[in-house]
């Protein structure tokens, strides 16, 4: 049986489900099935962006379960990113129809600035996101952020994107956002999980009426550890979930919930795809929070070769 998963309001009214399928690496292809597989568990909230290149599979696959009757559009919240390279406000609303053609699902939920660091404008195929000098370094763009949040405010009036938002903001970058916006943000996506727990940007953007999303929620156990002490292999987070009856993956997806952030796991297993969807039927003690929250380690995703540039996020405390 497919589980119901709770939504969250947004600050302009529209709801968010709080937990979501992430999709990177997911190559066209996969992507199609594995996306219906999601849809088959109950995910209702897709992550994308253009940088993962299955904009068009992910597209495919909600027409394909709209078709079969599983769903409807209104069921479905949708992600995607403005990639670094489109910050030039000339490029966004471009970027944004190349993106919105290929989903081909009538509107699009959620439309975050990937990052607050622009790279240089190289073109729009896939081919041209990492753009790079002879000697191979990162070709970076001063463009300012504020200004690409103006250009992005300008597409909710056309009615195909319904929300905008953010992805690995700070709260400095989050405050000049807000001291201009006429549209705010509704969400900040960020790292987040129990080796970087993020609370106090957490607790800003709560104040601030601004959702967080926590990518990489499961510290991408295939490629990286939570440096010493990894919590999916943790023997007391293993058995807090022999209490509940659950895995420590599905432990560390609660915790995520229960402190306030919207957790999108990728998973290309069909099991632990339904597992990281079977998460709302229990709850967690205050202390069993604070011993997930007990875990520290570095971010797994820092962004290193961007580390050069003018808005690198990463250099304050939150
Ligand atoms: N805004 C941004 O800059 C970024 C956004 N993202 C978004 O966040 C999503 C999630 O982050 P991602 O980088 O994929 O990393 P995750 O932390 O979600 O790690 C994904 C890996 O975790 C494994 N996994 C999933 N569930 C479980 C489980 N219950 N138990 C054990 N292992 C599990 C999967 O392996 P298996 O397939 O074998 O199950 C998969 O390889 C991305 O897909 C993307 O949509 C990610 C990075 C940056
Ligand atoms: O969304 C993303 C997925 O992860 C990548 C790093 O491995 C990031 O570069 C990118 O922002």
């Amino acid at each position: 049986m497919s589980k119901q998963v709770p939504s969250i309001r947004l600050n302009n009214g529209y709801e968010i489900p709080v937990l979501g399928y992430g999709t990177y690496l997911a190559q066209e292809g996969q992507c199609v099935q594995l996306v219906k597989k999601a849809i088959d568990a109950g995910y209702r909230h897709i992550d994308t962006a253009f940088l993962y290149e299955n904009e068009v599979a992910i597209g495919q696959a909600i027409r394909d379960k709209i078709a079969e009757g599983v769903i409807r559009r209104e069921d479905m919240f949708v992600t995607t990113k403005l990639w670094n390279t489109f910050h030039d406000p000339q490029h966004v609303e471009e970027a944004f129809r190349r993106s919105f053609e290929m989903f081909n699902i009538g509107y699009i939920d959620l439309f975050l600035m990937h990052s607050p660091m622009g790279q240089q404008f190289a073109g729009y195929e896939y081919s041209d996101m990492q753009p790079k000098d002879e000697a191979g370094n990162m070709l970076l763009s001063e463009v300012d952020y504020v200004e690409t949040w103006k250009a992005m405010e300008q597409l909710v009036a056309s009615g195909k994107v319904r929300s905008i938002g953010l992805s690995n903001f700070n709260s400095e970058q989050i405050k000049r956002i807000l001291e201009v916006a006429k549209v705010k943000p509704v969400n900040n996506q960020v790292e987040a999980n129990p080796g970087y727990d993020q609370r106090k940007l957490i607790q800003f953007c709560k104040q601030h009426d601004i959702t967080v999303t926590a990518y990489g929620p499961m510290g991408r156990p295939h490629r990286t550890t939570y440096g010493n002490r990894n919590a999916l292999s943790d023997p007391k987070v293993i058995e807090i979930g022999r209490k509940y009856n659950k895995t420590s993956g599905q432990i560390i997806l609660r915790y995520l919930i229960d402190i306030g952030t919207i957790p999108i796991p990728y998973s290309t297993n069909e099991e632990r795809i339904r597992q990281n969807i079977d998460v709302f039927d229990f709850k967690l003690t205050d202390e069993e929070i604070e011993y997930l929250a007990s875990f520290h380690s570095e971010r797994t995703i820092p962004f290193l070769p961007l580390k050069s540039h003018k808005y690198y996020p990463f250099n304050t405390e939150f």
